[in-house]
């Protein structure tokens, strides 16, 4: 995904590990196409450390034995196309929005979907909003659409995703209508609010807040010339945790974003982090052994269980996560196809290290070390580790997850600022 800055010139990308874009991805086909796309590694064992490394190896996919159903999809109560203009609760974990009527883009035919879908926005207001998408405000790129910046007659500046036209993908239809379901179920701080959407003479946008300050791989990748120093990782770090625990706990029905990865998360200018892009996003089956058709989303970030068995649980989010906290701390992408081969899966070539007790060498070298972080970087792993697990049983959930880092937090200032020079 390529993705600009904030203001009217696009951002360019740097690409230290040279590897490029990572794909994302459906897997719809059988089960051979999985294991094509799944990450290479070591062999398995019953050491410890061959444990984790299990987590890396070549997935000997297999198609799922029970017979398949569509994808889940929620039953949905028919509704009013609503904008959700709710203002964020700003608590921890958020406050629950409980929006009554769903609409359900599955169950409306195709003339409902010729007529404006927002009570909302109209297209000229859109238009003019985005100077009628013009390129200087062009923001993002990504797989299943453009973003630009915008600005409302009211002043509100908010960030648009045209989705792609593309007439014989119908998966992309239903990535847009899966947001927006989606977005309307949801309010935290640490999610994009969304303020509507629009479908109309074939555009098909969504409208959030605009986020100014970039995604998270632009700040790791330094961007703006600026490291992006550790105590802030650690706070986005925990902005996630508190995201997607409210997905998983608090929203009135389990969400799984199934998307999570670092150009994903969002900065505000004060690096507050939010979550956003839910074209992947799930209800969570209610039956456990519910199988999908699709397993979606990125290389690099995907739950190893989930391409294997088809069945998607939280715990596939919390996978992906564990990539993200290694990332954070290596300020590398989750594959670096231009590295040495034992480097370049990075959570392998990391948890490597921190097993042989050897993590703070891999702390991203815009980094300095010190006592403080060396400790949070231990921490950091050892909670890797935990989410990286190869079967989901094994992974803590992402309230969990929260509670650890807000005590490595803790650690971490404390060693920073000494309580005695508190006093
Ligand atoms: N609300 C927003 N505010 C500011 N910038 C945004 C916003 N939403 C997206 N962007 C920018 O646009 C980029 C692409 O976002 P988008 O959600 O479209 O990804 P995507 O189409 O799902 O991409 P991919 O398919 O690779 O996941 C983001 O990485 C970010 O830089």
């Amino acid at each position: 995904m390529r993705s600009g800055s904030g203001g009217a010139s696009p951002r360019r990308r740097s690409d230290p590990g040279g590897s490029g874009e990572l794909s994302r991805f459906s897997v719809a086909t059988t089960a051979s196409s999985a294991s094509e796309r799944s990450v290479s590694g070591a062999g398995r064992g019953a050491s410890f450390l061959d444990a984790f490394r299990s987590c890396f190896v070549p997935l000997e996919a297999r198609s799922p034995e029970t017979s398949m159903s569509d994808d889940f999809h929620p039953s949905h109560q028919l509704s009013q196309s609503v904008s959700s203009q709710g203002s964020n609760s700003g608590s921890t974990f958020g406050s629950k929005r409980s929006i009554k009527g769903m609409y359900s883009p599955m169950h409306r035919n195709s003339s409902d979907r010729e007529m404006p879908g927002s009570t909302k926005f109209s297209l000229p207001q859109i238009q003019k909003a985005t100077k009628n998408f013009s390129p200087n405000l062009k923001i993002g790129q990504g797989g299943s659409g453009t973003v630009y910046k915008g600005q409302l007659a009211d002043g509100t500046l908010v960030a648009v995703k045209r989705a792609k036209k593309n007439v014989y993908d119908k998966h992309m239809g239903r990535e847009f209508w899966n947001e927006i379901e989606t977005l309307q179920r949801i309010e935290h701080l640490n999610l994009v609010r969304f303020h509507g959407y629009l479908e109309f003479g074939g555009e098909q946008l969504i409208i959030v807040e605009y986020i100014p300050n970039g995604n998270l791989r632009e700040h790791l990748d330094c961007v703006n010339g600026k490291v992006l120093e550790f105590s802030l990782r650690l706070e986005v770090a925990i902005d996630v945790a508190h995201a997607i625990t409210y997905l998983h706990t608090y929203s009135d029905h389990p969400v799984i974003h199934r998307d999570i990865k670092s150009s994903n998360i969002l900065l505000m200018n004060n690096y507050r982090a939010k979550v956003a892009d839910f074209g992947f996003a799930k209800l969570a089956p209610t039956d456990s052994s519910h199988i999908s058709t699709q397993v979606k989303g990125t290389a690099g970030y995907l739950d190893p269980e989930y391409l294997r068995t088809y069945q998607l649980n939280e715990k596939s989010d919390v996978y992906s996560f564990g990539v993200l906290l290694v990332e954070l701390v290596t300020g590398r992408r989750p594959i670096e196809p231009k590295r040495s081969i034992i480097e370049r899966v990075t959570a392998k070539w990391a948890t490597e290290k921190f097993v042989g007790g050897n993590a703070i060498q891999t702390l991203d070298s815009n980094l300095e070390a010190n006592d403080a972080i060396n400790l949070a970087v231990e921490k950091m792993y050892e909670l890797a580790l935990q989410c990286l697990a190869p079967t989901k049983r094994n992974r803590p959930s992402m309230r969990r997850c929260a509670e650890i880092l807000w005590s490595i937090r803790k650690d971490y200032r404390e060693l920073v600022v000494p309580t005695s020079a508190m006093n």
